[in-house]
């Protein structure tokens, strides 16, 4: 019952954690964090990168007989596994990855029938692998990489096994029949044999083997006729590839003449570059002081350009400003380069040349008319413009902290500050606030570009929304990696995205805050995940906890909010948008979740 449990646990607090697991005697041991129960049972104990250290005691885990899953990946505990576990009967999920267990793999593993994922990866494990793991039918995941196991691999016959690692272990000998479809990936780091491996010496490779045969019995069989019609068939083909290569060679002869005219396609898009850029700095590498590219905009006299201000705000600059201001790159983004220009005053501002996209003027001025209209807490503001034939400007306020983009995924290392929960929450209700905003505007209209590096963050860590309306003004589909990786995937033209879209996009970037994750389509990038697919599969095989972020294991206490806003982050990325919540729904959501947060003191 529950008071038993509650002892177990507290045995095993007293051993390997007494100092930081905040577990408190005068509340249900379901309250405490990492634990979860059903009724009155403990079912999963959650206690990932929790700093506990030491041995696990007999007497204490083991007493938990409805345990379901076990979770203690990334600590520091050592020695061998309890025999006690044994009486886990329930157990499906073991996950004691990355600690310094020691010790053979224990033989009642294989008494433990429900196991459905195994992982003892990462510890000094050593001996050999007990053939008695066959026992556990149910597995479909076995992670047993960088240990110190030895000896041969037996003949595991495991039908239901997905997921398998043996690599970085002291294994020898050949790779047995049952394994040999698994990728090499799963034997790194030992000299194995067989399978994707080099093949064992003495054994023909599967691939070489047919045709060897095949040509040995043809040269004990065949009668005098049929070699004659196989010499005949022989001198047949060798003809007809003289004839192809023949006319191959004319046609390259042809399309070299047309290549020495016409430039490469790289040539052809730097050439183009070069001249969209003008003289700026992009090309040639001068220093952020140098006269920025879009001041190719003075050809006129001055008086003649001014910029357009936006709202009853202090015109602190102009153009000639502007101009003189020392800027340098920020980023080469869908529509444009974006520069951080350093005014005289010392005051900076977001300068977004715009890529020629052949608007009409009158068009292309209602248009930024409107989105400098927008006004809201949550969105970057468009501070003013420049319009001539040859040159578009548009002026933002300069959020000091850059982007989402940057701030989740750039610098990953020693050097980083991580993101922590309670800013993560942060960031995506001010980023579905500004969203909401645009929906409220009109029925048709959206953002159309919602992605993390267009998240960005002011000097005080508020976040705000950019690029609003600018997906409207795209003259070519914006098709890039980066951004597939947020389309809906009813979107086909990205000039035309509804409400709906960019829910859609906004549940990929809550996935996004949640994981720690950089969505592209992994089918183009092998670094990057289809996000919304990747969580739903995690999700449906009841791994919830693995698939956050691991800066955010830290805070143990929010899992449950953690869960809901990934909740979320699923509905929104629903793969119809019917499905899909509507923003002021989300915001709603969020806001629910995120107030929770704060009210319990958590954290
Ligand atoms: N107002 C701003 N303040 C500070 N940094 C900005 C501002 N606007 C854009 N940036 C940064 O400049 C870089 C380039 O931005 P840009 O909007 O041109 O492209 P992007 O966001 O990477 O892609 P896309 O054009 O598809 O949205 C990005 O890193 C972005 O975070």
């Amino acid at each position: 019952d529950l008071v038993g449990d509650g002892a177990a646990l507290m045995a095993f607090r007293s051993a390997v954690g007494r100092f930081v697991l905040p577990w408190n005697t005068t509340v249900s041991p379901c309250r405490w964090p990492g634990v979860r129960c059903a009724g009155d049972r403990v079912f999963s104990l959650r206690l990932p990168g929790s700093g506990l250290i030491g041995e696990i005691p007999a007497g204490s885990l083991g007493n938990l007989s409805n345990l379901q899953t076990l979770s203690l990946r990334f600590n520091a505990l050592s020695g061998p596994l309890p025999g006690d576990i044994a009486g886990c009967k329930e157990l499906r999920n073991l996950y004691l990855q990355r600690n310094r267990f020691s010790g053979e793999i224990p033989l009642f593993l294989s008494s433990l029938s429900s196991l459905v994922r195994l992982n003892l990866a990462g510890n000094n494990f050593s001996g050999g692998i007990p053939l008695a793991i066959n026992n556990l039918t149910r597995l479909g995941t076995l992670y047993l990489e960088a240990n110190r196991l030895s000896g041969e691999i037996p003949e595991l016959n495991l039908p239901n096994l997905v997921q398998f690692n043996l690599s970085f272990n002291l294994l020898n000998g050949s790779v047995p029949s049952k394994l040999r479809s698994m990728p090499a990936s799963s034997f790194m780091g030992m000299s194995l044999c067989g399978g994707s491996l080099t093949p064992c010496p003495g054994e023909i490779s599967s691939a070489e083997s047919p045709a060897r045969t095949a040509s040995s019995d043809a040269g004990r069989k065949l009668s005098g006729g049929a070699i004659a019609g196989i010499a005949i068939g022989t001198v047949a083909v060798f003809l007809i590839i003289v004839v192809i290569l023949v006319l191959l060679c004319r046609r390259k002869g042809k399309s070299g003449t047309s290549n020495s005219v016409e430039p490469k396609p790289r040539e052809a898009e730097a050439a183009l570059t070069n001249r969209a850029m003008g003289d700026g700095f992009e090309t040639n590498g001068v220093p952020p002081t140098a006269k920025p590219a879009y001041a190719t905009a003075t050809k006129a006299p001055a008086s003649t350009k001014q910029l357009v201000f936006f709202g009853n705000g202090p015109r602190s600059y102009d153009l000639q400003d502007l101009l003189r201001a020392s800027a340098e790159i920020l980023g080469k983004g869908t529509f444009g380069t974006t520069y951080k220009a350093v005014l005289e005053t010392g005051s900076a501002v977001a300068v977004k040349r715009l890529r020629d996209g052949n608007y009409p003027e009158n068009e292309f001025r209602e248009r930024i008319e409107a989105i400098g209209a927008m006004n809201h807490p949550n969105l970057v503001p468009l501070q003013s413009y420049f319009l001539s034939r040859d040159e578009k400007l548009l002026v933002y306020e300069f959020m000091a902290m850059g982007s989402l983009s940057s701030l989740l995924h750039g610098n990953r290392g020693s050097g980083r500050t991580p993101l922590n929960w309670e800013a993560r929450t942060d960031i995506a209700l001010a980023a579905a606030r500004g969203i909401d905003y645009i929906h409220s505007t009109s029925s048709a209209a959206s953002h159309g570009n919602i992605k993390s590096s267009n998240i960005l963050l002011s000097g005080s860590s508020e976040a705000r929304v950019s690029d609003h309306g600018l997906a409207h003004l795209a003259g070519a589909a914006t098709a890039s990696n980066r951004v597939a990786g947020y389309r809906a995937p009813e979107v086909t033209d990205a000039r035309r995205v509804s409400q709906k879209a960019d829910v859609y996009s906004f549940g990929v970037l809550l996935l996004e805050l949640l994981t720690g994750k950089a969505p592209t389509h992994a089918v183009l990038d092998e670094e990057g995940v289809d996000l919304p697919r990747w969580v739903q599969s995690v999700v449906r095989e009841e791994w919830t906890a693995e698939v956050f972020d691991i800066e955010l294991l830290r805070y143990q206490n929010a899992e449950e909010e953690m869960v809901q806003m990934l909740q979320l982050g699923v509905n929104c990325t629903a793969q119809y948008p019917d499905q899909r919540p509507a923003m002021p729904a989300v915001v709603a959501r969020i806001e629910e979740i995120h107030f929770s947060t704060i009210d319990s003191g958590k954290e």
